[in-house]
């Protein structure tokens, strides 16, 4: 278990972490998500005490970080840029970390062949691709076994097949009773991952949830209609009692209705359709909403981030 307390972390006049309070709890895997600049791994170094809080603490299993002894034992991490030796292969970068801590070097071609570097274990990490970097970071955060794992951004320069391989080592992880802590600017990669989620935006906590209640909260379902008589269909719709909505390309939204009862409704007026469709609100849209006051940068067409993949958001879909 993590325990964060009232966490702060100030450069200068920036505050990039602000009173941050939450528990991060074993057997789940608890998704960190904020949009870029919101702090997620400004928080992920002060857990690590690589960076020092400027006021609030960490526990990691109610200890400081500094008072664990072999350190990897407990927790493991990826942090973004992991710094590798260039110079060093694979192996020895792993056997430097694995002999600081008293683990025995079996264990380092063990974790090699859970990522799938055995081939290249010979090889300098300075000659490797975004995704190998990626997975011997990995191979470094599982090195002692530790009860707690934590990765910043893990999928980032992975190709699908190793997104796809981080998600299934992530969920076994934790149901192995470990404490799983992954932190994306992706909503769409949570939702394929996480069981709960901590939020934040500008350092401060938005949201401290179960994945199950923010889909419940955020996932909006409405139905669609496109006809030629618009104008009829929707005084139709707003004489029986419905929410409308205009959208664009002259379509009609229709909140928490069901498409049986639209097109009866329709059929009864003797209104023709064109389109008549249920859809669901997606949960990057919920997300963005939640954030939008705190994101750094807005690009012109509004606050948007995860630009680079906007891919499908609905859970248990696409994974
Ligand atoms: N060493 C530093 N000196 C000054 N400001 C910093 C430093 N590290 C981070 N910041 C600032 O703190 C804020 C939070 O940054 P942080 O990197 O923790 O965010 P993040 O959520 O991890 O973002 P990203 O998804 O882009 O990595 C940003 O405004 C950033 O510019």
């Amino acid at each position: 278990m993590i325990e964060v307390h009232g966490l702060t972390k100030r450069f200068g006049r920036t505050v990039a972490v602000d009173q941050l309070s939450f528990q991060v709890r074993p057997g789940v895997v608890t998704g960190f998500l904020g949009p870029n600049g919101a702090g997620k791994s400004t928080t992920m170094r002060m857990m690590l005490d690589l960076d020092n809080p400027t006021s609030g603490s960490v526990r990691i299993d109610g200890r400081h970080y500094r008072e664990l002894a072999e350190p990897l034992k407990h927790i493991g991490a990826l942090l973004e840029a992991r710094a590798m030796h260039g110079g060093r292969t694979a192996y020895n970068n792993l056997l430097c970390l694995a002999q600081s801590n008293r683990i025995p070097a079996s264990r380092v071609t063990e974790v090699l062949d859970m990522v799938g570097l055995s081939a290249v274990a010979k090889k300098k990490p300075k000659g490797f691709s975004l995704g190998m970097g990626q997975r011997l970071g990995i191979a470094s955060a599982l090195l002692g076994d530790p009860e707690i794992l934590m990765f910043d951004e893990p999928v980032n320069g992975l190709d699908p097949e190793g997104i796809h391989w981080v998600r299934n080592l992530m969920k076994a992880l934790a149901r192995e009773g470990r404490t799983v802590f992954v932190s994306s600017h992706l909503m769409s990669e949570m939702a394929l991952t996480a069981d709960h989620l901590i939020v934040i935006g500008q350092g401060r906590l938005l949201a401290n949830t179960s994945m199950a209640d923010f889909i419940q909260e955020n996932s909006r379902s409405y139905a669609r209609l496109r006809s030629p008589e618009r104008a009829r269909l929707e005084e139709a719709l707003r004489d029986e009692g419905f929410t409308v909505v205009e959208a664009e390309g002259g379509l009609l939204e229709v909140d928490g209705a069901s498409t049986e009862e639209l097109g009866e409704l329709a059929a009864r007026h003797g209104i023709v359709l064109h389109e008549l469709s249920s859809e669901r609100a997606s949960l990057e849209e919920a997300f963005m909403r939640m954030t939008a006051e705190s994101v750094e940068y807005h690009a012109h067409a509004g606050p948007r981030w995860g630009m680079d993949q906007p891919g499908e958001d609905r859970r248990g879909e696409g994974g």
